[in-house]
């Protein structure tokens, strides 16, 4: 429900309507009770199947003759647009009067047919709205709002729309009774007599059916709220988010302060204190003034304001980073006209049904922006919430990229930005929207029609939601549950809805189980519950999606891991695994996935891996005891839980896993990862057989252990001390080897059960790549990690080395051909991905970051989910005190 305030949208939209055939239209008058009325509203409304006000406008014209005279001229003379009003002689008063062309009274239609035959009480239009068109929960209580006030509330707009929404639908109800073929008309009594084949479905509608049918069907017929509400909402913001978001791109671009924030040379812009600013004048020139009209009026909604406050800071950091790469091409003055394009912008399409007929679909979304740098217009939708239901957001947003697309021929990116909870942004390519509508949207298209046509009574009602929690928040549960009383609440949610989703790149991942070679089971390993039926009802949903695309698969069952579930698909006989494969886009644009799910053909069946709503933490403590072990055990690392809920390990002693290679983006739980690793040798090793080296340049991942008896030198943080450790390794395996020649042993696993032992040597070294960029330090490194790769194994020195950007310059084929073990923790890309794992293997690039990792052992990769040590500092002084106390 665009509010449209300043002169420039509403005469830009007033040149819009003049293409509209026919208008329905209201006004609201300030002073109307005073000898001098004013007019303060003019709402219109241009599509008639809207039961909500979403295609509904509001202008406002308060104090502007110039802009009711652009409208007299523009739509009121107009012969060509016909008008509707429900009580003309009164609206045209201020409207042109007797200049007026092809006005129509729907008051005047009713005053001439029985109020008797029409079953009504009286001829106010919110009477006809009711009594005819079946509309509920009509809001009487703003008739006598004081529309000279400003700023009006969002319930104040709220009446002003409807009121357009009511007039079209008692308009539409009163031609259909007047026609010459009545029976072949629908009236819209839709309980009795639904509408089939509307002629225009709206986005948001589509959105709606893809949540779920019911609510689709009780929108379409009765009107009332279609939006799923997030638990836990805060109260008072109305569209505030949405309102401020286009606010903010109009001041950009009409305050010259925002533009000058562009003026130094490009190669000195920051985005930070650049986005600092903009939000600073943001705040200066629209937010406070804002906030501070609310604290005046509405006192109770200023703490929501202020929470939604952060949402647009994230906003308006997103639109930094955008116009500071935009800038590379564009001078300061114009970096902001050519970033933002348009905002508001409908759009609409006939998409051919597979019956062959064709529906209609009409939607206007938010903003239109450009990216220079990837060459991609992209458009925009403000959310104030998370959706509960990100396939139905993507839907959404897919429907405007393609609308968009099919009218100006080139391909179109999607985003979405919410504010609340907190900040976040969703974006979609191009590449991953199209299949989705191609595929989905005519079919789901179709369903709507056919829910449109069912009928109390009837066999086949439309479906509930495909999301059983969605209910939970549903704004029309009760009308729901009265309406569709037939259906048993313990049906499967997904009989008969059909939910799109899309698939995985193709992957190697074998079945976790299947090789122990280098990897052990802690025998204290904590097996999972079984799964439970919310993965089964993932697994019937991931079936039907497939479906939808025309692959037949059968649902064999699913396997719960801490942060995924497993879901194992039978693909029907003729069925190409490869065409499940190629899906892995559309499944995360229809599963509303974060990242595409990995797939893997596994023995007998396909894996999906799809994120788990409840994800569990794999605790440290429950899998590893504090337990001290001998000079000659085996020296195990902590790699992560399976999908059995088994601890899997690695040997150092094993010369698949001697070293290792770590590889994790920010935030994919890297440093966890090795400080769990870490703690796992030290809770089994006593400082007289082990010895730790850690290389620490960020200084952030292991302050905890800086004290450690376990140290074999300080921890180190340079690069002349990570030379230096390097150096001092190579000449201790050196002087080992020496002694092992005397001693007459191959290795220190032999030679400690004859002499008195060596500690083994682990040394970590986190962040390799800082120290990569001096062509002397990497070539020191280099060398010294060559050849204690390849010898210092039987030594019993052993390398992980971490990186947070293994790019290939960084990770040399010398180093990974030296570092047998690999780990791969979400990379910030395939390539990445690639690097770490060797061969195509880009699967991390879609791992769920926080720990959820890939171990490649040998020939298998397994997914595991790392170890976290919440209590890292109870457990290391549980470790050092008794020693200290000795
Ligand atoms: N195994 C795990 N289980 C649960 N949460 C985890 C796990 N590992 C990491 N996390 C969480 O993920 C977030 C990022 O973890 P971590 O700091 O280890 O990431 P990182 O890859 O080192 O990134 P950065 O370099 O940004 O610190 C933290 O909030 C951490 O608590």
């Amino acid at each position: 429900m665009p509010y449209l305030t300043t002169p420039a949208d509403i005469r830009s939209l007033i040149a819009q309507l003049t293409t509209y055939p026919i208008l329905w239209l209201d006004t609201e008058v300030a002073d109307w009770q005073t000898p001098n009325p004013k007019l303060s509203l003019i709402q219109v409304l241009f599509n008639s199947d809207d039961r909500t006000g979403e295609f509904a406008y509001i202008l406002d014209v308060l104090d502007r003759p110039d802009l009711i005279q652009n409208f007299v001229v523009e739509i009121m003379c107009n012969e060509a647009i016909e008008k509707v009003f429900h009580n003309a002689a009164y609206d045209l008063k201020f409207l042109g009067g007797d200049w007026a062309q092809n006005v129509t009274c729907t008051f005047k239609i009713v005053r001439r047919m029985s109020k008797r035959k029409l079953g009504i009480s009286n001829r106010k239009l919110k009477t006809l709205a009711k009594e005819l068109c079946h509309f509920t929960d009509i809001d009487i209580e703003e008739q006598t709002s004081d529309w000279g006030r400003r700023p009006l509330s969002q319930k104040q707009l709220h009446y002003a729309r409807m009121d357009t929404v009511y007039l079209a639908h008692v308009h539409q109800y009163l031609l259909q009774l007047n026609s010459p073929k009545p029976a072949v008309l629908t009236p819209p009594d839709t309980v009795n007599k639904p509408t089939a084949n509307p002629s225009s479905f709206s986005v948001t509608q589509v959105r709606v059916a893809f949540e779920c049918a019911r609510l689709f069907y009780l929108g379409h017929h009765f009107g009332g709220m279609t939006m799923f509400l997030p638990p836990g909402k805060v109260l008072g913001i109305g569209s505030a988010f949405h309102d401020l978001s286009n606010q903010f791109v109009k001041t950009a671009r009409q305050d010259a302060q925002f533009a000058n924030l562009f003026n130094s040379p490009v190669d000195q812009l920051k985005v930070e204190p650049i986005a600092t600013q903009m939000q600073a004048l943001f705040y200066d020139r629209v937010f406070f003034p804002y906030l501070q009209s609310v604290i005046q009026t509405e006192p109770s909604r200023a703490p929501a304001l202020l929470q939604l406050w952060n949402g647009l800071k994230g906003l308006i950091r997103r639109w930094a980073t955008l116009l500071v790469s935009n800038r590379q091409v564009c001078s300061a003055e114009e970096v902001i006209e050519k970033t933002f394009l348009v905002q508001e912008l409908s759009v609409q399409h006939q998409f051919l049904l597979p019956n062959g007929t064709q529906q209609q679909i009409r939607g206007r979304f938010d903003s239109l922006v450009y990216d220079f740098a990837n060459h991609r217009l992209c458009v925009v939708e403000y959310k104030t919430y998370q959706s509960l239901d990100q396939s139905a957001q993507l839907a959404q947003v897919a429907l405007y990229s393609y609308m968009l697309r099919e009218r100006i021929g080139v391909p179109i990116d999607s985003a979405v930005y919410t504010a609340l909870p907190d900040w976040k942004e969703l974006t979609f390519t191009w590449n991953e929207l199209e299949t989705t509508v191609h595929h989905l949207i005519p079919h789901k298209l179709q369903q709507m029609q056919q829910w449109l046509t069912w009928q109390q009574g009837q066999p086949n009602p439309p479906p509930p939601a495909a999301q059983a929690h969605l209910c939970d928040s549903c704004p029309q549960r009760q009308k729901c549950q009265t309406f569709f009383p037939d259906i048993p609440t313990n049906r499967s949610v997904y009989d008969s809805v059909s939910k799109p989703i899309a698939a995985p790149p193709s992957t190697v991942i074998q079945p976790p189980r299947q090789n122990p070679i280098q990897s052990t089971k802690s025998p204290s390993s904590v097996p999972e519950p079984a799964p439970s039926n919310e993965s089964d009802r993932m697994g019937e949903r991931l079936v039907e999606t497939l479906q939808s695309f025309g692959i037949e698969t059968a649902y064999q069952g699913a396997a719960l891991a801490p942060a995924f579930i497993r879901v194992k698909l039978k693909p029907n006989p003729g069925v190409k695994v490869n065409s499940i494969l190629r899906l892995s886009d559309d499944l995360r644009v229809q599963l509303g996935l974060t990242y595409p799910p990995l797939i893997a053909p596994q023995a007998g069946y396909v894996s999906v891996d799809l994120p788990r709503p409840d994800r569990q933490l794999a605790t440290f403590d429950r899998y590893i005891p504090l337990q001290a072990q001998p000079a000659t055990a085996p020296v195990q690392i902590a790699i992560g839980v399976d999908l059995e809920g088994q601890l899997v390990e690695a040997d150092l002693s094993d010369p698949n896993t001697c070293h290792f290679l770590v590889g994790g983006t920010t935030g994919s739980g890297k440093s966890e990862f090795l400080r769990s690793l870490l703690l796992s040798l030290l809770v089994r090793h006593s400082p007289d057989y082990l010895k730790i080296g850690l290389v620490d340049p960020k200084r952030v991942t292991f302050p905890e252990f800086e004290q450690i008896p376990w140290l074999y030198t300080p921890v180190v943080k340079d690069s002349d001390r990570a030379i230096a450790l390097m150096n001092e390794l190579v000449a201790e395996m050196d002087r080992r080897y020496q002694q092992f020649e005397q001693a007459k042993c191959p290795d220190l696993a032999t030679y400690n059960q004859h002499q008195a032992p060596m500690p083994r040597i682990v040394c970590i070294f986190d962040e390799y790549a800082d120290f990569m960029a001096e062509k002397e330090t990497r070539s020191a490194l280099e060398l010294n990690i060559k050849r204690l790769g390849a010898m210092a194994r039987a030594a019993g020195i052993h390398l992980i080395i971490a990186t947070q950007r293994p790019e290939a310059k960084v990770v040399t084929p010398l180093i990974r051909s030296n570092l047998p073990g690999r780990v791969a923790l979400r990379t910030a890309s395939e390539a990445d991905s690639a690097i770490i794992l060797g061969g195509r293997q880009i699967e991390a690039a879609y791992l769920l970051g926080k720990g959820d990792l890939l171990y490649q052992a040998g020939a298998h990769l397994l997914r595991l989910q790392s170890l976290f040590a919440p209590s890292m500092d109870d457990t290391l002084s549980q470790l050092i005190a008794p020693r200290s106390s000795s």
